[in-house]
């Protein structure tokens, strides 16, 4: 069993005071089953063994959902909502979510957008700010993209919390991914320095998947069904024509979750190769002699490949890093494609080969009905946390339960898609494919 080493605690502003304006939604004498109590707890690890040992390892998460009493008074209270990284399903989903739940549930009237994510705290790039409120959000869950839009790129921690203060914030919702994550930590330290009473409370993005305990990030599921399309066309190209050869690129910069589930979700795919998982082109027991059998015994082949994946295949270079501190990868989708048309060419093997790259359109269109149910969760449930005088905290999808995850616990690491486990294990047996393409 894994130990999950980490403190569970989250941090609040103070004593929740005020009674909830939720209140008004249970009638009088019935039992107030609408409150999560701050006792309630959801245990990380689900599976255990007999050991006491190991029982007494298990930690826990605290429950997401509304407080009887809530910190900060709805009347004199203004909030801010920024959006950061890349783009995914869902965002505009979010942000109607946090707006409306704050707008009608809690009469909170004053609530900012943030523009262009850190960028827009920064006086220099004068971006506006955006009010939000009803009016302003209606529809925009039927759009892709962020209405707030986005940025990369490092700003000064000081001058952002500088901006909170001016703005008189008392909760900022930041949407992003692992790096939003490093970001938003930095500034919670930087208001407890400054003995501020702002809470930060962080909604994992990514369409990738590898956020630290969090079992599913929203646009997660949309990515997979839109790349389930590409998979499907691929497929069509590959038997349409002689030795006909599907190659798509999907994204996945670390972890090859959305690759493999959607090789799973449309199980056309021969190869699916991760990042998770090294492999050698050449040599006999190399993809493309795998490929090369394939071909020769049934005529036509799909591969998917995660863009991460294979980055050992290429020339040692200088590291280069995007503004964020993301590392650029080397483009494995053309490599592939050069490789591949290389191999059958050497060995007189005509081919068609066709290449796929659906990856910005995969994370800007809308989120599917699945994701954006799950997107109204995740930010009701961060409103209330942060309603509550939470802070420091991830809202996350654990163990079937929402859940407050401290950033501290889960900043800094990244879940990878375990080559030992079901989803992998499964990719070998629905696709035949070797486990590694070593000599
Ligand atoms: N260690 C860090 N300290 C401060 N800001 C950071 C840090 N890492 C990332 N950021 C900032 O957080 C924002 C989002 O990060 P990025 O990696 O682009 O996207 P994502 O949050 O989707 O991973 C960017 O503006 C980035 O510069
Ligand atoms: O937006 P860019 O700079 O092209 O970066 C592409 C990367 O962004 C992602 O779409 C999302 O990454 P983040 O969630 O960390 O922002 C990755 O899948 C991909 O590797
Ligand atoms: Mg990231």
């Amino acid at each position: 069993m894994k130990n999950f080493d980490f403190c569970t605690d989250i941090p609040t502003l103070g004593e929740a005071k005020i009674i909830s304006p939720l209140k008004k939604h249970t009638k009088p004498g019935e039992p107030e089953k609408r409150f999560i109590s701050d006792d309630a707890r959801v245990i990380v690890d689900v599976q255990i063994n007999r050991l006491e040992s190991d029982l007494k390892k298990n930690s826990s998460f605290d429950q997401a959902g509304p407080r009887e009493k809530i910190y900060f008074d709805p009347s004199k209270l203004k909030c801010a909502i920024v959006t950061c990284g890349g783009l995914c399903p869902g965002l505009n989903d979010i942000i109607r979510s946090i707006v409306l739940e704050l707008y009608h549930i809690y009469n909170v009237k004053t609530i900012y957008g943030i523009k262009h994510g850190l960028q827009g705290f920064i006086p220099d790039f004068q971006h506006d700010v955006m009010n939000l409120n009803p009016d302003s959000v209606s529809g925009i869950q039927n759009t892709g993209g962020s209405i707030l839009g986005s940025s990369r790129g490092t700003q000064d921690i000081g001058m952002i919390v500088d901006c909170l203060e001016r703005m008189t914030i008392g909760i900022l919702f930041m949407v992003g991914g692992d790096g939003t994550l490093m970001a938003s930590k930095r500034i919670v330290e930087e208001i407890e320095q400054r003995n501020l009473k702002i809470s930060v409370i962080g909604i994992p993005k990514t369409i990738d998947n590898d956020i630290y305990l969090v079992s599913r990030s929203f646009g997660f599921d949309t990515a997979v069904d839109v790349a389930t399309l590409a998979i499907k066309g691929a497929h069509n190209e590959a038997i349409a024509y002689p030795n006909g050869i599907g190659l798509v690129k999907l994204m996945g910069r670390h972890s090859g979750f959305l690759a493999a589930t959607a090789a799973l979700a449309q199980q056309d795919a021969n190869f699916v190769l991760i990042p998770e998982v090294d492999i050698s082109l050449d040599g006999k027991n190399g993809f493309l002699q795998a490929l090369e059998n394939r071909i020769l015994h049934r005529k036509h082949a799909v591969v998917i490949v995660a863009e991460g994946a294979g980055q050992k295949l290429f020339d040692k270079q200088q590291k280069k890093f995007d503004p964020s501190g993301n590392i650029v990868l080397q483009d494995i989708g053309l490599f592939l494609k050069e490789k591949i048309s290389q191999w059958f060419k050497a060995k007189n093997i005509p081919i068609s080969l066709k290449y796929i790259d659906p990856s910005y359109i995969i994370r800007s269109l809308p989120a599917n009905a699945n994701d954006s149910v799950f997107c109204g969760f995740l930010g009701r449930d961060a409103v209330h946390a942060g309603m509550a005088g939470k802070t420091k905290l991830l809202i996350s999808f654990w163990n079937n339960h929402y859940v407050h995850v401290p950033m501290d616990a889960a900043s800094g690491k990244r879940k990878n898609l375990d080559p030992q486990g079901k989803l992998w294990q499964s990719i070998l047996e629905a696709t035949g494919q070797d486990t590694f393409f070593t000599d």
